[in-house]
């Protein structure tokens, strides 16, 4: 006989949370298996908190089931309190007790001997390079130590789940992606599920397994960030991840003519507004010869000429913008420093494997 599945350690279905009448949270299920990280991704207001304070056990569902490792935790007629749901949480202000030490802070939440709890102090603080530190008060520590200490804090007591608000915002920038990386090493090793909720795309993209991408109180679409980035099921979720370049067209005959010659736009009726959108690393230079480009390929299909408007020098990219001569402008970024003068003329190529093409927004 198989052995049975093992259940998530974090199933949501159904969640919806209504303020005024109107659902906040609106009809969401996902699932969170031991050892993952997902982040919960989208705009200011779509409701990513609101999820995470149901979860936790500080807000109340209007609908919905929460299981965790199986077990019904939150549902109708059932709401275990938070303190017993071996869910540990860490936010933005890591809110690290002044009065207490580095180890007292990090030990607060433990039980068992004095022994066992040392040794976990101990064990974490080593994890996080802190255990110098270990008598410090979180005055004397910088924001990165104090986050360090605060992520030791609610790993100790070896939650199931991890819930993480914005946990990197107050960070200086250059700090960032190394403690991100750092706390995601620990986050592996320790097993445990994450709940991850952020505005950012970079965060999201450097975090996660898995992204839910959030708007208005819906899950708009879920996958690994290469899916997410890669084939977006929307326009506005494109837009999300980066800077964008619209071209607009009218299918005609499952065609659509642009500037770069015709597109196939299959499952699109003729006469439909579609936009063919493209991230500007996507679009390719090349030199003017005497007012003649590239030839045309199979996978760029037609170069269109553009005047140089504007070029940036970004640090890893330069960002150049070009006119069409329809008058249509596109940005490209092209890697390292790429700074032709305003109104010299190249010519464009665009992946056409990157192109994505949608419906025409409004
Ligand atoms: N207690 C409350 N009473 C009324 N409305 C609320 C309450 N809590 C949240 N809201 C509303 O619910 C919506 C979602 O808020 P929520 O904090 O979940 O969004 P968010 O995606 O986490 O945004 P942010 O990134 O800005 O924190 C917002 O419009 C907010 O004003």
């Amino acid at each position: 006989m198989s052995p049975a599945p093992v259940p998530p350690r974090l199933e949501v279905r159904h969640l919806t949370r209504r303020f005024a009448a109107q659902a906040v949270v609106d009809d969401i299920s996902f699932e969170i298996p031991a050892g993952q990280v997902t982040c919960l991704l989208g705009p200011s207001g779509c409701g990513k908190s609101t999820t995470l304070r149901m979860i936790a056990g500080v807000d109340v569902q209007d609908a919905g089931e929460i299981h965790v490792d199986g077990t019904l935790i939150c549902g109708p007629g059932l709401t275990v309190p938070p303190e017993q749901r071996a869910i540990g949480l860490m936010f933005q202000d890591f809110a690290l007790f002044p009065h207490l030490t580095v180890a007292e802070n990090v030990a607060f939440g433990l039980s068992g001997t004095a022994r066992e709890k040392n040794a976990r102090v101990a064990e974490l603080l080593e994890r996080v390079h802190l255990s110098r530190h270990r008598g410090s008060y979180p005055h004397a520590l910088s924001g990165g130590e104090q986050q360090r200490v605060a992520l030791a804090r609610a790993l100790a007591p070896r939650p199931r789940i991890l819930l993480m608000d914005e946990p990197f915002s107050g960070l200086d920038e250059r700090l960032r992606d190394d403690i991100r990386d750092e706390t995601l090493a620990l986050l592996k090793e320790e097993g445990t599920a994450v709940l991850l909720v952020t505005h950012e795309p970079h965060e999201a993209m450097r975090m996660a397994d898995e992204i839910l991408l959030m708007r208005a109180g819906s899950i708009v679409q879920r996958g690994a960030p290469y899916n997410l980035y890669n084939a977006p099921v929307d326009r506005r979720a494109a837009a999300f991840f980066s800077d964008l370049n619209v071209i607009e067209s009218t299918v005609e005959g499952a065609l659509a003519s642009t500037p770069f010659g015709e597109f196939l736009a299959p499952g699109h009726a003729d006469g439909t507004r579609i936009d063919i959108v493209i991230r500007p690393q996507h679009l390719k230079i090349d030199f003017d010869r005497a007012g003649r480009g590239p030839n045309p390929t199979q996978e760029e299909g037609t170069p269109a000429r553009g005047i140089v408007t504007r070029a940036r020098y970004l640090g890893r990219e330069s960002l150049v913008e070009f006119r069409l001569e329809t008058g249509q402008v596109l940005k490209a970024s092209v890697p390292n420093v790429f700074l032709p003068k305003a109104g010299t003329p190249m010519w464009l190529m665009i992946r056409r494997d990157r192109c994505f093409v949608f419906p025409a927004q409004g």
